[in-house]
């Protein structure tokens, strides 16, 4: 079976700037990723390498290809892959039921599409979503009563309507409390958990669920390391990606990242 995705001399240029190069990244169908890395060091180019919302320079091969394919359909990688970001709730400024924005996510349109029957098994579906999170009870609520933490989840499930068989999770838990951050985590989980391949693009380590073996540090441009957590979420390896001293500690699969003080 070929790679989900493939990646062979990638050079993203903007501005005149080399923004990111990528020399050679596969990843296989149901494999789970994380991309960690400082501000600036090219994980959303990584991520819209993939999602083709940016291209590479020109090449004889196109260097990256999606099941094998070098020129997919852009409709094909849309239906695999769901993405979740932080900045996503913004665009949700609509007095609409949670169900109702889930349900849109059949559609790609923000609440239920204007011109288009929606059945009673779209609403179910819906329901299901919300219900595969945990939060069947938010179906009726007012997507702009709920905190930021529940619309981020309920935005998940607008992602899951469409079965993708990979979830891009962009900085996730930006902007939540712990207790917001405790059930996105578990969403994550639970997804991955049902056969979902997880990409993760974070800048704390605390947000790889254990089940995410894989990272991939990104810094300057360029990939910095390829390896397991166990490799490389230490100190020494951590200290150089974000140019300051920092300590890992690790407990039961989960890491956490502290800055180094003295004195
Ligand atoms: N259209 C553009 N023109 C010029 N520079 C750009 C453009 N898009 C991105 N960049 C630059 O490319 C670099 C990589 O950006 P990218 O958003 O991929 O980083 P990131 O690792 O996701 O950062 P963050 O963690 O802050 O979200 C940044 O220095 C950014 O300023």
């Amino acid at each position: 079976m070929p790679p989900l995705f493939r990646i062979h001399d990638a050079e993203v240029v903007r501005a005149g700037k080399t923004i990111l190069r990528v020399d050679d990244f596969s990843l296989a169908e149901g494999e789970h990723v994380a991309l960690l890395g400082p501000n600036g060091a090219g994980k959303s180019t990584f991520i819209q390498l993939l999602t083709r919302e940016v291209f590479p320079l020109y090449r004889d091969e196109p260097p990256v290809r999606f099941r094998g394919q070098e020129r997919p359909l852009l409709d094909d990688i849309k239906r695999a892959l769901g993405i979740v970001s932080s900045t996503m709730h913004e665009q949700v400024r609509v007095h609409l039921p949670a169900e109702e924005i889930v349900c849109g996510g059949i559609f790609g349109t923000l609440g239920l599409p204007m011109h288009r029957e929606v059945s009673d098994a779209d609403h179910a579906r819906a329901l299901e979503a919300l219900d595969r999170l945990h939060i069947a009870s938010l179906a009726n609520r007012d997507i702009m009563t709920l905190s930021t933490g529940q619309v981020r989840r309920v935005l998940v499930a607008r992602e899951l309507v469409r079965n993708p068989s990979v979830l891009v999770f962009d900085e996730p838990c930006t902007g939540l409390d712990p207790q917001g951050m405790y059930h996105l985590r578990e969403t994550m989980r639970t997804l991955a958990a049902e056969g979902c391949s997880i990409i993760l693009v974070t800048h704390y380590p605390e947000d790889i669920i254990p089940v995410i073996d894989r990272v991939l540090l990104i810094k300057d441009a360029s990939i910095f390391a390829d390896g397991s957590k166990r490799e490389l979420l230490c100190n020494d390896v951590m200290s150089d990606l974000f140019d300051v001293p920092l300590t890992v500690s690790e407990h039961d699969g989960w890491y956490s990242l502290y800055g180094a003080h003295r004195g």
